[in-house]
């Protein structure tokens, strides 16, 4: 198994792009993000949000009814089209010419969103993220993992990845299990934790932005926004999650010093991700 990368300002520079003079909403990109049920619409809210603001023009949100309110009012920047049910997603039916979708935050996984994931994955080839209940619905079904088109990037924290690979006993068996599992699907794997890694098949990068402020609610659905949103403005997936954990990271270490460690939330993230972007054109 090769050695982590690091993946530090070095790294970034030779990826990150700088926005077009005349691009424009229609071309920057829009985003997908579904999920959400009764009591965990923030988590959609959230990753909207971060997608917006790390710099994709659209993003569409699609919530259960419940939602509509909570998301329509708490980031109007943001479409909102809704499932039939009241409280969960049972079927993903919209026709919507997106560049990039994010799956799976705040989702639950009622028997209808789990048929609603089989049928989304079955018939979707646009540039996806899979986080959160998505993850642990797959984990549930594993021989759906074979619907997952390939480059699709999955972003677990450890117990999703345990629910998905079986246990380890070692960081080293922990990474080599996840490797193969990249290897064997053909998909992005950013192994959330401090720190996080990214893994691509043998590709392996170590991120080396972040700090424990960023143990707090809601910070891995703003990371799901974030690398959708860079899916999106047609960076590769592995760059998308390569530059979406950097900036997530960074935004924590700019924020420290005013935050500290405990008074930093989800939304802090956010917040910083404009200081984020303009230290790597410093
Ligand atoms: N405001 C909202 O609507 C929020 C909704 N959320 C959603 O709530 C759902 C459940 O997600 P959860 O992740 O809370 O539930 P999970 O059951 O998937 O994960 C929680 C478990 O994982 C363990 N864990 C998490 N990070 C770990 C780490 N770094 N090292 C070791 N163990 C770790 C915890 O100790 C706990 O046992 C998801 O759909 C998520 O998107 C959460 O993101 C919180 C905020
Ligand atoms: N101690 C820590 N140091 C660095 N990063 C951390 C730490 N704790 C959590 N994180 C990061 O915060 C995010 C948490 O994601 P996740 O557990 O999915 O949160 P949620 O589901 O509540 O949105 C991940 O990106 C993870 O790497
Ligand atoms: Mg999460």
């Amino acid at each position: 198994m090769n050695s982590p990368t690091p993946l530090d300002r070095n790294e970034i520079l030779k990826r990150y792009k700088t926005i077009d003079k005349y691009t424009h909403k229609g071309i920057q990109g829009h985003v997908l993000i579904i999920g959400g049920s009764y009591g965990k619409i923030g988590a959609v809210c959230l990753a909207s949000k971060a997608a917006l603001k790390t710099g994709c023009g659209l993003v569409t949100a699609f919530v259960p009814q419940c939602g509509y309110e909570i998301v329509q009012a708490s980031v109007p920047e943001v479409m909102v089209v809704t499932d039939d049910h009241e409280k969960y997603i049972s079927e993903i039916a919209l026709n919507l010419d997106v560049n990039a979708i994010g799956i799976g935050p705040g989702m639950g996984q009622k028997m209808a969103t789990q048929k609603a994931l089989h049928d989304f994955l079955s018939n979707t080839s646009i540039p996806l993220v899979i986080d959160a209940d998505a993850l642990n619905i797959l984990s549930n079904n594993p021989s759906w993992v074979a619907l997952v088109s390939p480059r699709t990037i999955l972003t677990p924290h450890p117990k999703e990845l345990e629910r998905l690979i079986g246990k380890w006993h070692s960081d080293e068996e922990k990474l080599g299990k996840t490797v193969v599992f990249s290897l064997v699907n053909q998909v992005v794997i950013v192994m959330k934790g401090a720190p996080t890694y990214i893994i691509n098949g043998e590709m392996i990068y170590v991120n080396t932005t972040g700090n424990a402020a960023l143990a707090t609610a809601g910070s891995g659905d703003v990371l799901t926004g974030m690398i959708t949103s860079l899916l999106a403005q047609s960076y590769s997936p592995i760059d998308a999650a390569l530059l979406g954990v950097y900036l997530h990271g960074l935004t924590a270490d700019i924020a420290l010093p005013t935050t500290g460690y405990q008074s930093f939330i989800a939304s802090d993230i956010i917040e910083n991700i404009g200081r984020a972007y303009l230290s790597l054109e410093n």
